[in-house]
């Protein structure tokens, strides 16, 4: 069985495999056993709750139960821009008109911003290729929404997802290149890893002061304003199943959309029932659920079949054995 579970430093040469696999432009995984060791002692001490919102990282492994194989990763920011800014660009309308010449015209620019400061931002959600497409990546990805509804206080009320902007297969990045570079001048990932290991001042003394219209750019680069990553899109489907949408940000660098969703209005944190787990030898039920302890400290999930009878979640010892927990136990449960 698939379990979801929290990761810590034991998790390095793991986490540092799906990191090398995720390939570059992947700011939140990047190849640095030094930053994903750091990572993962944040994780162990967020889990442990001995880190306020302002550094809580929460990051989950899927693991393979039967083998113990780690297939994926993902993780909750508790808040984003507390501690360093969160830049991003906004695409504003601007409309001008002239009566007397009977034009009018709507020109869009992107103006640098700074407006997500305490959300808590979902990220680094990565499953092996050989994993994909059946069901493994909607377990990763819900299981952060289980977390978030286990103990909703330690989230901010908007939560958002940065996606990955377009890249071709050759790692040509349109708007990296026709636009952002202009103004950082050196190569993409490291404007990108200092991203994710500076103060971001770089960020703040280099990046345009003034309003880009975007009709004065080539139109590589305005092709891709607000698009995903061919290989986001999975990712995309399974936000907007929750009921996020695109905020009208877009990243800096390679213009990848961010999209965002109140926190309590995510379907799995809204619909997921809070009942009383009840062990037993067989439970005949059609469709697996998705299953969570309630606890950010114990969390686990799996997706399994799970009969809902009144407030009792019946499943089997292998489900019980999984999730790490005893008859009577407080769960939560997504059909
Ligand atoms: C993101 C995951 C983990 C998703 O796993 P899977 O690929 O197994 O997902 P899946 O079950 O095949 O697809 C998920 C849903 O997307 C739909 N789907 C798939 N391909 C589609 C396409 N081309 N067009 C429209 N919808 C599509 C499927 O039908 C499915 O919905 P139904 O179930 O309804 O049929 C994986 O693709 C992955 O590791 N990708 C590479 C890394 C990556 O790009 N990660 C996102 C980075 S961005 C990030 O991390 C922020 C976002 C976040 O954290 O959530």
């Amino acid at each position: 069985m698939l379990v979801v579970r929290p990761a810590g430093p034991a998790d390095l040469h793991h986490l540092l495999e799906l990191a090398i696999l995720s390939g570059p432009g992947f700011t939140s995984l990047p190849e640095d056993a030094d930053v994903l060791s750091d990572r993962l002692e944040v994780s162990a001490a967020s889990f442990a709750g001995r880190l306020g919102p302002e550094a809580a990282w929460y990051t989950l492994m899927l693991e393979d139960g039967d083998t113990g194989d780690i297939d994926g990763v993902g993780s909750v920011k508790a808040t984003v821009g507390l501690n360093r800014p969160f830049f991003s660009f906004r695409v504003v309308n601007n409309t001008v008109q002239s009566p007397s010449l009977n034009v009018k015209l709507n020109h869009q620019t992107l103006v640098l911003v700074n407006e997500c400061t305490g959300w808590t931002e979902v990220g680094s959600l990565f499953l092996k290729a050989d994993r994909r497409k059946g069901g493994a990546g909607r377990l990763l990805s819900q299981s952060r929404y289980m977390l978030i509804g286990a103990q909703p206080d330690l989230f901010a009320d908007n939560v958002l997802a940065e996606l990955r902007g377009v890249f071709t297969p050759d790692g040509y990045c349109p708007f990296w290149d026709h636009v952002a570079h202009k103004f950082f001048p050196m190569d993409f990932d490291d404007a990108d890893r200092m991203t994710g290991s500076t103060d971001k001042q770089f960020i703040l003394d280099l990046a345009p002061r003034h309003p880009i219209y975007i009709d004065l750019l080539p139109e590589p680069a305005r092709a891709v304003i607000g698009k995903v990553h061919p290989q986001g899109v999975p990712a995309m489907a399974l936000l907007e199943s929750e009921g996020f949408r695109p905020n009208g940000l877009v990243d800096i660098f390679d213009a990848g959309p961010t999209v965002a969703c109140g926190r309590d209005n995510i379907r799995t944190v809204r619909d997921a029932r809070v009942l009383t787990a009840r062990i037993e030898k067989e439970v005949e039920v059609d469709l697996p659920s998705l299953v969570s302890t309630d606890s950010v400290a114990a969390f686990r999930a799996v997706r399994a079949r799970v009969l809902v009878d009144g407030d009792l979640a019946r499943m089997t010892p292998d489900v019980a054995a999984a999730l790490k927990i005893k008859d009577g136990a407080v769960v939560r449960v997504k059909s």
